[in-house]
C-alpha cells in the first residue's frame, strides 16, 4: 500500500456497507478472518499477534506474578506508543492476506452520538456473517476461537487461573471466559443463564453496559466509576505527555498539584485524566469486571469476559478498534499540545520505571528507566530489524 494509510470510522464502513457498497467492510472482515485462520507460530496470525499483549506469559513474567510475562505497557509512559506499534503490527498482518492488501484498521468511535445511543456497532454483535456472494462464516468480529490452549503458569497465584483451553471461544459480558478446572462449572452454570436470555437481550445487555460506563458516574452504585465520556474530553486536557499517557504518572501528579489522587474524582476538572483511565474503563464495560474487583458486583455477577482482563483481552477482536480510537485520542492529544514531532517525558516520574503498576516486560530489568529510546518490544521499524522506540521520527 502506498502513502500514509488512512484509517476510517468503523460505523462509516457499517453505513456504507447499509447503502450498498459492501466491499469495504467485507474485505476488512475477509482479512481477519485471514489472519484468525493462520497456524499459531505464524508471526501474521491472530494467535500469535493477540498473545503478545499478555497470555501465553514469557521471559521472567512466565510464572512469577513480580514480573509481567506479556509485552504490552501498562501504567508506564509507553502505554501509548506500545499500543500505537501494536495496532500498527496488525494492521500489517490484516494486509498481508491476499485481496486485503489496502485494508486499514477502523476505529470505533466511542464518544460519538451512535455510541452513546445505541452502543458497540451492530457487526461486533453478530455471531454470523453472511457474504454478499452467500457464503456464510463465524463472524471473526464476534469472537475469536483458540486454535492453541494456553496455561496460565501463575496459577493459582495472584487471582484467577486463566488458561484456556483449545476451541475456547472468547467472549464478552454479561458472560463469563473462567474456564479453567476450578472455575469451568461455575462458569458453566454462569453462560447457560446468560443463554436462556437470547442473543438479542444479551446484546442489548452489552449495550447497556457500555452506554452506563459512558455516561453515568455511578456504575452499578459505585460512585467514581464511569463517566468515560467525559474523562476522553478531559484527557485532552493533561498538561504534557508523562501524565497524560498513564495512570501512575498522573495519580503522582493529582497528589502532588491537587492533593488528591486516582481514581477518586478523575471525571472532575482540573485534574489531570490519563488516556489510560477511560480506556481501562472501557475495557472493563465491554469484558465485565476484572476478577478480585471487590468493588463491583454488577447486575450480573460472575461476568468475566476476555476484554476485562490485561491477560487475555488481546483476544477478543474488538479490542484493536478499541485501541485503533485509543491512538486516535493520542494523535488528538498530541496535535493540540504541539507534540506531534516529538514526546516529551519527565525523567525518572513515577510512571517511568519498568516496575511501576503492572512490572517490567519480558526481557526489561527490574528497576530500569523507561523513556523515547526503550525499545517497544517485539516491534521493529518496519523493514529493518531496528528496535521501535517512542522518538517520532
Ligand atoms: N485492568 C484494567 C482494565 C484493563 C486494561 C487493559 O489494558 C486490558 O487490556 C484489560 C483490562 C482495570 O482494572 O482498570
Amino acid at each position: 500500500m502506498a502513502g500514509p494509510r488512512v484509517r476510517h470510522n468503523f460505523r462509516d464502513l457499517q453505513d456504507e456497507y447499509d447503502k450498498g457498497n459492501k466491499k469495504p467492510l467485507e474485505t476488512l472482515i475477509r482479512a481477519f478472518k485471514g489472519i484468525q485462520e493462520l497456524p499459531p507460530h505464524d508471526h501474521n496470525s491472530f494467535f500469535f499477534l493477540a498473545g503478545l499483549h499478555g497470555e501465553p506469559f514469557r521471559g521472567a513474567g512466565w510464572g512469577n506474578a513480580s514480573w509481567w510475562g506479556g509485552y504490552c505497557n501498562h501504567g508506564n509512559v509507553l502505554f501509548p506508543t506500545w499500543h500505537r506499534a501494536y495496532c500498527f503490527a496488525l494492521e500489517s498482518a490484516l494486509q498481508s492476506i491476499p485481496g486485503c492488501e489496502d485494508v486499514t484498521l477502523p476505529y470505533w468511535n466511542e464518544i460519538e452520538e451512535n455510541t452513546l445511543e445505541r452502543g458497540i456497532p451492530e457487526t461486533f454483535l453478530k455471531k454470523k456473517w453472511t457474504f454478499e456472494d452467500g457464503g456464510v462464516i463465524d463472524n471473526p468480529l464476534y469472537s475469536y476461537t483458540f486454535q492453541k490452549k494456553i496455561t496460565d503458569n501463575l496459577n493459582p497465584f495472584p487471582d484467577a487461573d486463566y488458561s484456556k483451553g483449545y476451541g475456547y471461544k472468547t467472549c464478552r459480558y454479561p458472560y463469563s471466559g473462567l474456564v479453567g478446572p476450578a472455575d469451568k462449572k461455575k462458569t458453566e452454570e454462569h453462560n447457560a443463564k446468560i443463554n436462556a436470555l437470547g442473543h438479542d437481550k444479551v446484546n442489548e445487555i452489552l449495550n447497556e453496559n457500555v452506554q452506563s460506563w459512558l455516561l453515568h458516574t455511578d456504575v452499578d452504585g459505585v460512585e467514581g466509576r464511569g463517566g468515560v465520556l467525559e474523562k476522553y474530553f478531559n484527557c485532552l486536557k493533561a498538561p504534557n505527555y508523562t501524565v497524560f499517557s498513564n495512570t501512575t504518572s498522573a495519580t503522582q501528579w493529582n497528589e502532588d498539584h491537587f492533593n488528591v489522587g486516582l481514581p477518586a474524582p478523575a471525571t472532575v476538572s482540573p485534574h489531570v485524566v490519563p488516556l489510560e483511565s477511560p480506556h481501562n474503563d472501557m475495557h472493563l464495560a465491554v469484558g465485565g469486571y476484572e476478577i478480585g474487583d471487590a468493588n463491583f458486583d454488577g447486575e450480573y455477577p460472575g461476568a468475566n469476559g476476555d476484554m476485562g482482563e490485561n491477560d487475555t483481552a488481546g483476544f477478543d477482536p474488538i479490542f484493536y478498534f478499541h485501541h485503533c480510537f485509543i491512538d486516535a485520542m493520542f494523535w488528538q492529544w498530541q496535535k493540540k499540545h504541539g507534540e506531534v514531532k516529538q514526546l516529551h517525558i519527565i525523567p525518572q516520574y513515577p510512571g517511568t520505571n519498568s516496575v511501576d503498576n503492572q512490572g517490567p516486560t519480558p526481557g526489561t530489568p527490574g528497576g530500569a528507566w523507561l523513556n523515547l529510546h526503550t525499545p517497544l518490544d517485539p516491534f521493529k521499524f518496519p523493514g529493518t530489524n531496528k528496535p521501535m522506540t517512542s522518538k517520532v521520527r
